[in-house]
């Protein structure tokens, strides 16, 4: 199967290109893996299995160049879209994907290959072989002399040489970037270390000025394939025609938005090798949903089922100034699913926001003093009748706070999400280091400035590596971790991760947050365990904002409310 993740906004949308047409759908089994195991994959299937290298880059060339030809294609049909040609359209279509187009739609294509030393480069030079069967007009411009090259790319030279194709050594031979129509960025793959040097980092520089369409073989040059942070200078890509198996770093931004739409290409790696690398996390699709975490996405009920059937949520959440977090919290977790929810807020707040969910239980605590440490006292009781606590949203800052949240952290035996202002207190605190390990459920939801305080990092460290950072933390404090972002990580205390799919940029706005802690609750309160609980909390969030958006004239007028009323 072919998948294609496709960068749209910030979402992350698979393609299944298995069938016919490109239905986008978030269908297929995405793992990811970092550079060492697909350099490890590499070896062992050359020197275990004793299929030659060549055959892979063999492999590889042909599927960057299908990929080219596809969107040297997809760009004509743009073009023709726009000068309402239709006949012409469909004879393009006609002849798309299969086999090599008609050559004289794509006699114009000139692409330039930049070929680094390394076995990358050979991808890209064995590409130009292909594309230039196809009809383009090829130019290799390689970044070093022959004897610096690997043992694959120079052989892959060497038949260029004898076919023909034209090729330029950088630094030594002029060229004018005016003549071409795209690149493809072969100079570092799996094998990059650090900042782009020397004559990589001068041909990076001068491609990204060129304003053309670049497709990466395997990776963006510059981008880590682990982390998915910049080195500089980085390529900023449309297409990357990821190679055997999908690179961590390409699902995480900034990476992610330098590697543009994400291809994923088998190169003959054969599924019993690749079967035994431990992946080092997944990308949150029906499939991943049902066969990793064995949820059901489809949300079936019991047709003997009742309310008590479905779990009751109690949220621990609202201040005078921020009621309406406690209101998003409840209302999300009774969407989402649960049979009951109970609201726990400030006696204060009690007479301004009764009524407003008809279907929530108000439970007005702390008296005239509000949130401390004898508030958590009736939290607790509270929760003796109740499935799943959450802790948060809109609560503020306050005397307290730390015997408060440490109560209840230590005292509620049962599933609990920390959100917003309870991180915030639980770092202030050092509560993770210095509170009674938890024997329930925990999932905490921070975002990444919340993620700082909690690890005592800045948030720029957070964002280096959120993937690493993310299993690290939870791997330590035996919770589960929902990492929120674009492509929010979930990762379970036994070092799983799982990176979403879903959402838009319009939910960036102030309560999606609390609908989140409420529909992970909501879940919780079903039954779900605490991973699966987050990870499909997350990706019904994302899909309920995406529908929510698509209703209005633009995202950046969705609310958070709008976001619960598409659960
Ligand atoms: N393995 C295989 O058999 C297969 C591999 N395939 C393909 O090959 C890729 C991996 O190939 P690879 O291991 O040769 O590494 P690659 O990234 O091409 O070059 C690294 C070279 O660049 C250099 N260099 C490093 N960092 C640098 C920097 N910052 N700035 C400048 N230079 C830097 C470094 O040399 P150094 O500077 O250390 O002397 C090193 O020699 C993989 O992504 C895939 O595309 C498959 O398609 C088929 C089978
Ligand atoms: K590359």
């Amino acid at each position: 199967m072919i998948d294609k993740v496709r960068n749209m906004g910030n979402g992350l949308h698979v393609e299944d290109r298995s069938g016919k047409g490109n239905r986008s759908r978030r269908r297929g089994v995405l793992q990811f893996i970092s550079s060492a195991q697909m350099r490890t994959l590499d070896e062992q299937t050359i020197q275990e299995i004793g299929l030659p290298a060549a055959v892979l880059i063999e492999n590889a060339g042909r599927a960057i160049a299908a990929e080219v030809v596809r969107f040297c294609l997809d760009q004509k049909v743009h073009k023709v879209n726009r000068g309402g040609q239709g006949r012409l359209q469909r004879r393009i279509w006609d002849e798309y994907p299969n086999g090599v187009s008609n050559p004289n739609s794509l006699e114009l294509e000139h692409w330039l290959v930049l070929v680094g030393k390394g076995n990358n480069g050979a991808d890209g030079i064995a590409a130009a072989r292909y594309l230039v069967d196809s009809g383009l007009c090829v130019t290799l411009l390689y970044a070093t002399s022959e004897q610096e090259m690997s043992i694959e790319t120079l052989a892959q030279a060497a038949i260029a040489q004898k076919l023909g194709i034209p090729s330029k050594l950088y630094g030594r031979d002029d060229l004018a970037y005016g003549q071409f129509t795209g690149i493809i960025d072969a100079l570092l793959g799996t094998g990059s270390r650090g900042n782009p040097r020397g004559n990589v980092a001068e041909m990076i520089d001068q491609a990204n000025l060129t304003g053309l369409p670049i497709m990466c073989a395997d990776i963006p040059s510059g981008v880590d394939a682990d982390t998915g942070a910049l080195y500089h200078p980085c390529i900023q890509a449309r297409v990357t025609l990821c190679l055997g198996v999908l690179k961590a770093g390409l699902t995480q931004y900034p990476g992610a938005h330098a590697a543009g739409t994400v291809v994923v290409r088998s190169i003959g790696i054969p599924a019993k090798l690749a079967a035994n690398v431990k992946p080092a996390g997944f990308v949150l699709t029906d499939e991943i949903l049902e066969r990793e975490l064995g949820v059901d996405p489809a949300r079936l009920r019991d047709s003997d089922g009742h309310k008590g059937t479905y779990g009751h949520v109690l949220v621990a959440a609202g201040s005078s100034t921020m009621s309406g977090a406690g209101l998003l919290a409840s209302k999300a977790a009774l969407r989402a699913g649960c049979g009951l929810a109970t609201w726990a807020l400030p006696e204060a707040l009690a007479p301004h926001v009764a009524g407003a969910v008809p279907e929530l239980m108000l439970a007005p605590v702390g008296g005239s003093m509000g949130w401390g440490a004898a508030a958590a006292h009736e939290v607790l009781r509270l929760l003796e009748t109740r499935d799943v606590l959450a802790v948060g949203p809109g609560l503020g800052r306050f005397e307290e706070e730390g015997a408060f949240l440490r109560a209840l952290w230590e005292g509620a035996p049962r599933p609990l999400v920390v959100d917003a202002d309870a991180l915030n207190i639980l770092a202030a605190a050092g509560g993770l280091a210095a509170w009674k390990r938890r024997e329930s459920a925990t999932i905490l939801t921070p975002h990444p400035g919340e993620m700082a305080r909690l690890a005592g990092v800045s948030t720029a460290e957070v964002q280096r590596d959120r993937l690493g950072l993310a299993r690290a933390f939870a791997l330590e404090h035996g919770i589960t971790l929902v990492l929120k972002g674009s492509r929010t990580v979930v990762a379970a205390p036994d070092g799983r991760i799982f990176v979403n799919t879903t959402g838009t940029p319009g939910m960036a706005t102030g309560g999606a947050g609390d609908v989140l802690t409420g529909i992970i609750a909501g879940q919780l309160a079903q039954g779900l365990s605490a991973e699966q609980a987050a990870a499909f909390g997350v990706h019904l969030h994302g899909l309920a904002g995406e529908r929510a958006a698509a209703l209005r004239n633009s995202p950046a007028s969705l609310l958070a409310g709008d976001i619960i009323e598409q659960l």
